[in-house]
């Protein structure tokens, strides 16, 4: 495992959503892979390794990488192994191996501004992602902190993939129903900064339409093919944009698991690289049905 490197905030970057833009159109893909690792799921080679949580995820980002617009790993898996530090190492590692490949820090954050300050410098400083998942539901001061970072993205849950989200994002707040609420208030004032995107789960393809009515071509984090059962046709029809792209549309599991039973890293990793490839070309075949030309290839898409 290397060291990861000092933060870099300082540095001129190129912006979240430029980098996702080429990303899209330069991989022609709109799969985020998602990195959720569980030990209890690894393959049988690297049982007991101090460092599997790194090794593992690697592998999967080496053998994806040219296939996906962006790796979202989800900072629980590594932190309840106390395995922040592979998780630092990990992004380290796609920014050296694989640059312009962005990095969402899956961490649903929210809290008063002041801590919201601490949870942006550890997802843009100590974690150096380029973007960050937040949750929206303590309003526009527990948002604003990750705002001072002009060039990393800030993806707003709005409508989650989990049965359980109707609960309280169904609720009607004055006429409209709250997810509702989330993306115009995204759309239309708390997005001066153009950073903002926000989360749709692909088990919703109706409020997916809904919200992309709402929102214009503001990118879209999709998450619930795969595992989840979300359906990608309805997926995409739903949620592209008018020149196809417009979507990170993330699988976890599926693809880090193709490879369950065999036993060496290299297995698991060709058959992540199968399952990715077979997911991103599921994704085109109905950008191109849908007839709205070539994939993306702008900020605009
Ligand atoms: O913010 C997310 O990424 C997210 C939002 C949501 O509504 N639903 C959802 O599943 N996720 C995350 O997306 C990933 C889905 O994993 P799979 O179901 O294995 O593809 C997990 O890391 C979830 O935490």
């Amino acid at each position: 495992m290397t060291t990861p490197l000092a933060p870099d905030h300082a540095a001129p970057r190129r912006t979240f959503i430029e980098q996702l833009s080429t990303a899209w159109a330069t991989r022609d893909s709109l799969l985020c892979v998602g990195l959720d690792p569980d030990p209890a799921r690894f393959p049988a080679e690297l049982a007991g390794r101090p460092d599997a949580i790194f090794e593992f995820c690697k592998g999967i980002v080496d053998a994806t990488a040219d296939l996906a617009c962006a790796f979202k790993p989800q900072i629980a898996y590594f932190a309840a192994h106390r395995a922040e530090e592979q998780l630092e190492a990990l992004i380290a590692h796609i920014h050296t191996r694989h640059p312009g490949t962005p990095v969402i820090l899956d961490a649903k954050r929210g809290d008063i501004g002041s801590t919201a300050e601490q949870y942006a410098i550890e997802a843009f400083e100590r974690f150096a992602a380029d973007a960050v998942t937040v949750n929206p539901y303590m309003g526009r001061d527990s948002v604003e902190p990750y705002l001072a970072w002009p060039e990393r993205g800030v993806i707003l849950l709005c409508r989650t993939s989990n049965a359980g989200g109707s609960d309280l994002q169904f609720l009607d707040v004055g006429g409209e129903r709250l997810f509702e609420r989330v993306a115009r208030l995204a759309a239309e004032q708390w997005n001066s900064t153009g950073q903002l995107a926000l989360v749709v789960g692909a088990t919703f393809p109706a409020e997916i339409a809904r919200v992309r009515t709402l929102v214009g071509d503001m990118p879209l984090l999709v998450p619930g093919i795969g595992a989840q059962g979300g359906d990608i046709e309805a997926t995409v029809l739903a949620g592209q944009t008018a020149v196809g792209g417009g979507l990170m549309i993330n699988s976890s599991r599926a693809i880090l698991y193709a490879g369950k039973g065999r036993a060496s890293l290299a297995e698991y990793a060709a058959a992540a690289r199968t399952a990715a490839q077979a997911t991103r070309d599921a994704i085109n075949q109905f950008r191109q049905l849908c007839g709205q030309g070539a994939p993306a290839t702008g900020a605009s898409a």
